[in-house]
């Protein structure tokens, strides 16, 4: 997890330039951006939901106007298509405006029966958690920064970003937006830090708790660290999501989708499908049209209208694609479609379909992070869902079905955070978001994204005068 001091900066995966580098924080100035975010908790935590609404809405204000900009600056940061940034901007709208519309209903204090505990009245209340440390990665920049970003702050947390080293611009600018919006100062500040530095800010007392969207390995680092402070975390880490296809299913349109589940973001995202199960009798078919439909696809400079496909974010990421699917086509895997590395300047690598996968190969139960699809021939449902299980991750899962008995099949057996049927993996503000296994645990957004980093609390009021009934530990012990 070390980055050296010259490793924080914007390098155009398009061109290979570095367009700007940034020290990273002293120990002072770390020291006191902490110290900063624990004095901005003591008064933030007191402000009313009314008043974090008002500085919600007018965060999702400002990132609208600056929507444009904002996309051109990831484009160039991490080699997104321009298409593409923009919208992760207008999701980052809709997420601020759905914590700002629904955030004071879930902080109002939850009822129980206080009759049932002798009370006069008994109920819980979320209160925040103070200041939470937020990991983040480089391949939604804006998103996933935001996804913990709004219901954090309209919980009444503070937060403290180290984003990927490769994003600074785009980090700076979260800082900013919520500057700009009224938000209290210091209640967001950016760290720009190295990730060796991750384990002095996680285990220091004024930081209560950390998420991360990341690695695997990255995961278990946070995790055996929060767990020696005893610090709570959210995971969310790799998937390798299983897309099942089944002779019942619009074969065009699960083609169609399929292209765009797998080469989203040019094919970097966790919640991409991956490995593709497609049933023997229709696996021709599908195959023909997946293949015909990933060789069409525009691969080119992220910033021009009309490009689907750019260039990986990194140089190490496509040397790390390059190896898989070599070592796979050495262990006898078929290239269908692609398989090369585009010859001009930048991190590009061809839209690719490999079949014929058998389980010596590395990219069986590892996650490829780039536009490479795997296609297995499978005679059952149950076949794919096992090999579907057999991975470690269990992120999210797709199935193409118009048989109930097979989706509910499906819904109960596959092992994944989230289940999408004729349809596509896709994260909404509305709908909560998260896997289970070596691909993390907690939930974000939604009402359970917000509670991750809210106390619980239990509030137990007797009736004036009359004596407590006390429960079977008290009485036993009498
Ligand atoms: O790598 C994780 C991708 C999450 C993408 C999304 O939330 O849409």
């Amino acid at each position: 997890m070390a980055t050296s001091k010259s490793s924080i900066a914007t390098i155009n995966p398009a061109t290979g330039e570095t367009l700007k580098t940034y020290e990273p924080l002293s120990d002072e100035a770390l020291e006191e951006k902490i110290g900063r975010a624990a004095d901005a908790f003591r008064s933030y935590r007191l402000t009313s939901p009314q008043e974090r609404v008002g500085w919600l809405r007018a965060a999702a204000d400002a990132l609208e106007a600056d929507t444009d900009a904002v996309a051109e600056l990831m484009v160039t940061e991490m080699g997104k298509t321009l298409a593409a940034a923009k919208a992760e901007a207008g999701k980052c709208v809709t997420a601020l405006r759905y914590y700002a519309e629904h955030g004071p209903a879930m902080l109002e204090p939850k009822l129980a029966d206080a009759g049932a505990v002798g009370a006069e009245q008994a109920f819980l209340v979320h209160q925040p958690i103070g200041v939470v440390l937020a990991i983040m990665p480089w391949n939604f920049p804006l998103w996933q920064a935001m996804r913990f970003a709004a219901p954090a702050l309209m919980a009444g947390n503070v937060g403290l970003l180290k984003h990927a080293s490769n994003v600074p611009q785009t980090a700076l600018y979260m800082e900013e937006l919520f500057r700009k919006a009224g938000f209290p100062a210091d209640v967001f500040q950016t760290l720009l830090i190295g990730s060796s530095t991750i384990e002095r800010v996680l285990r220091d007392d004024r930081v209560a708790a950390a998420t991360l969207t990341g690695s695997a390995p990255a995961g278990q680092s946070v995790a055996s660290i929060a767990g020696d402070a005893l610090k709570k975390t959210v995971l969310e880490l790799g998937g390798s999501d299983p897309y099942i296809v089944m002779p019942s299913a619009d074969l065009d349109r699960a083609a169609e989708v399929a292209v765009t589940a797998r080469c989203q973001n040019n094919g970097q995202s966790c919640i991409a499908a991956k490995r593709f199960f497609v049933h023997a009798d229709v696996a021709e078919e599908f195959t023909r049209l997946f293949a015909e439909k990933m060789g069409a696809l525009v691969v080119g400079d992220p910033m021009e209208d009309g490009t689907q496909v750019g260039p990986l974010a990194t140089e190490s990421g496509r040397e790390d694609v390059e190896r898989y699917v070599q070592d796979a086509v050495d262990k006898g895997a078929t290239v269908v479609v692609g398989g090369t590395r585009p010859d001009r300047a930048g991190w590009y690598y061809a839209p690719t379909l490999l079949t014929g996968i058998t389980p010596e190969m590395d990219l069986y139960d590892e996650e490829v992070f780039g536009p490479v699809a795997a296609l297995w021939t499978v005679d059952t449902l149950e076949e794919a869902i096992d090999i579907a299980n057999s991975h470690p991750y269990g992120l999210g899962a797709n199935l193409w079905s118009e048989d109930e008995q097979e989706r509910s099949t499906f819904i109960r057996d596959v092992q994944s955070g989230m289940a999408f049927v004729n349809g596509m993996v896709t994260s909404y503000p509305e709908l909560p978001f998260g896997g289970v296994k070596q691909s993390g645990y907690g939930r974000e957004l939604t009402d359970l994204g917000m509670y991750e980093f809210m106390n619980a609390k239990t509030v137990w009021i007797g009736p004036r005068g009359s004596e407590q009934a006390q429960g079977d530990t008290a009485s036993a012990s009498e």
